[in-house]
């Protein structure tokens, strides 16, 4: 009874509707938590994800479109790609809104934030910064002795925590990028901060002392002030120019001569660090897991590698050129982000009334854009659970399937950051290294993110 009164409050609108519009199929599920236990039920008890959308499929057929209730609201999930493509095209500028929650945390200037002509404006700035040639060019002289000098630390160490050690390395890195920071002091310090504000977006938004909200408020306005202090010391010109993103999102300059105010490049400098950072880390600990849980691919990718390296006559750094030849890296770098799924979703919030298929979303309600079930549906990759890298031979899938860094209006701006990052990584790593899980069944944690349920436990040796 109590199921179908919440069926009821939320659908009888769209019961007897005139033009024959209907919902998508799907239940509201009960009162309050609507279908959220199914939801943990997949995700985390029998960590079986796509059994969620699977589930929906068998039951009311494979319309690429359900309705339910979840986290507190109702909720319409696309999971086909032409649902998928449907919602992140042009339909998306005027219908959809990203709806974060929480202003405080994230400000209210950044590209998260922000909606229509604001965030195209804010966008063309953060492409420019992160991911034009000459800034990625860049990236290739920076980072890669970061990288070097992480690998000699954990193979120093001998037996590691992959996930712990990628987290660290791709802090450090991503704050190099972004402001030229290095003191381990200043980083330990902004990382315990990132923590604190991290811990903010899972927590009820009440700003009272003593409460996790409140603390994530205090975290974010201590990084800003880092930054601030920073921003100001290159306005008084005190030490070098600095060549990172941030110094390209205070320089940039628009078509009409207009720049980012202060506050636009603070927040979104916030929201860099929060935006390229896990993503990053986690798909580096999955790549070890991966290439060590299948050494065939692991061998031909030290090939590849090696090869680059003789034909550079030993020269120890990749260039960008390099990247063009290394086909098979590239390969594995797409089997590890499908694989991974290290973004199982695209949370929004529509702004009307949308039709698809015959069927209505209703204005108001909240939408999933499901990614991750296409990542691993056999119509679109054969023995999907499969890594095979090999499978990246063959045509490309069709659009809207391998959507790893989003679609649409919002698809990642740092997607060739990150994929370049990986490029650098797969080359010190296997030409120098070699590593074992100490666990090779550890498993997956789906909640909050897709990662190696022990953190991939591993020896790491250099060869
Ligand atoms: C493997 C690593 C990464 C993955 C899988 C990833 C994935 C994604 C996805 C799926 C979105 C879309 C979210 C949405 O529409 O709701 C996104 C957006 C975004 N990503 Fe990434 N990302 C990665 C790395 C990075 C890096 C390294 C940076 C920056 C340095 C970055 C910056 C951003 C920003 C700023 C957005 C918001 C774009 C907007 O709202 O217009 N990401 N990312």
């Amino acid at each position: 009874v109590l199921r179908s009164l919440n069926e009821w409050r939320y659908c009888h609108p769209y019961l007897k509707s005139k033009n024959g519009k209907k919902l998508p199929p799907g239940h509201m599920g009960w009162p309050v938590i609507g279908e959220l236990l199914d939801f943990l039920r997949c995700f985390k008890f029998t960590s079986k994800p796509d059994d969620f959308i699977w589930k929906r499929k068998a039951k009311y057929g494979d319309t690429g479109v359900y309705r339910t209730h979840l986290f507190g609201s109702p909720t319409i999930i696309t999971c086909s790609p032409e649902a998928n493509r449907f919602m992140t095209g042009p339909i998306e500028s005027d219908s959809l809104t990203t709806g974060w929650p929480c202003p405080q945390l994230l400000g209210t200037s950044s590209i998260v934030m922000v909606e229509g002509m604001q965030h195209k404006r804010i966008r063309r700035y953060v492409m420019e910064a992160i991911g034009s040639p000459e800034s990625i060019r860049r990236t290739f002289v920076t980072l890669q002795p970061s990288f070097r000098e992480a690998f000699k630390s954990w193979a120093q160490k001998g037996t590691i925590t992959a996930a712990d050690e990628a987290d660290e390395m791709t802090f450090s890195i991503i704050c190099a990028q972004l402001f030229s920071f290095h003191s381990t002091p200043l980083l330990k310090k902004m990382q315990r901060i990132y923590k604190g504000l991290l811990c903010g977006f899972r927590a009820q938004p009440i700003n009272l002392p003593g409460t996790a909200f409140h603390y994530a408020v205090k975290c974010k306005k201590s990084l800003s002030a880092i930054i601030l202090s920073e921003m100001h010391d290159r306005r008084m010109n005190k030490g070098s120019i600095k060549e990172d993103f941030l110094q390209n999102l205070m320089d940039s300059v628009d078509s009409s001569g207009d720049k980012l105010s202060e506050e636009e490049i603070l927040d979104n400098m916030v929201n860099l660090i929060l935006a390229g950072y896990a993503s990053t880390a986690n798909s580096i600990t999955w790549a070890l897991y991966y290439l060590a849980k299948y050494p065939t691919v692991l061998q031909k990718l030290r090939e590849e590698n090696m090869a680059i390296r003789e034909n550079k006559g030993g020269e120890k750094l990749l260039t960008y050129e390099d990247v063009k030849s290394m086909v098979y890296t590239s390969k594995v770098i797409d089997e590890v982000l499908r694989l991974a799924n290290v973004s199982s979703f695209m949370f929004r919030t529509l702004l009307k009334d949308v039709d698809f298929n015959g069927f209505i979303f209703p204005k108001g309600w909240k939408l999933l854009i499901w990614l991750r079930t296409n990542h691993v549906d056999s119509r679109y990759f054969e023995n999907p659970l499969e890594f095979n890298p090999e499978r990246w031979d063959g045509p490309k899938p069709k659009p809207g399937v391998h959507n790893v860094f989003g679609c649409g209006l919002r698809l990642c701006p740092g997607s060739n950051f990150a994929r370049m990052e990986l490029f650098m990584l797969l080359y010190h790593l296997c030409i120098d290294y070699k590593w074992e899980l100490k666990n090779v069944n550890a498993g997956t944690k789906y909640l909050p993110h897709t990662v190696v349920a022990d953190g991939a436990k591993m020896n790491f040796t250099h060869i």
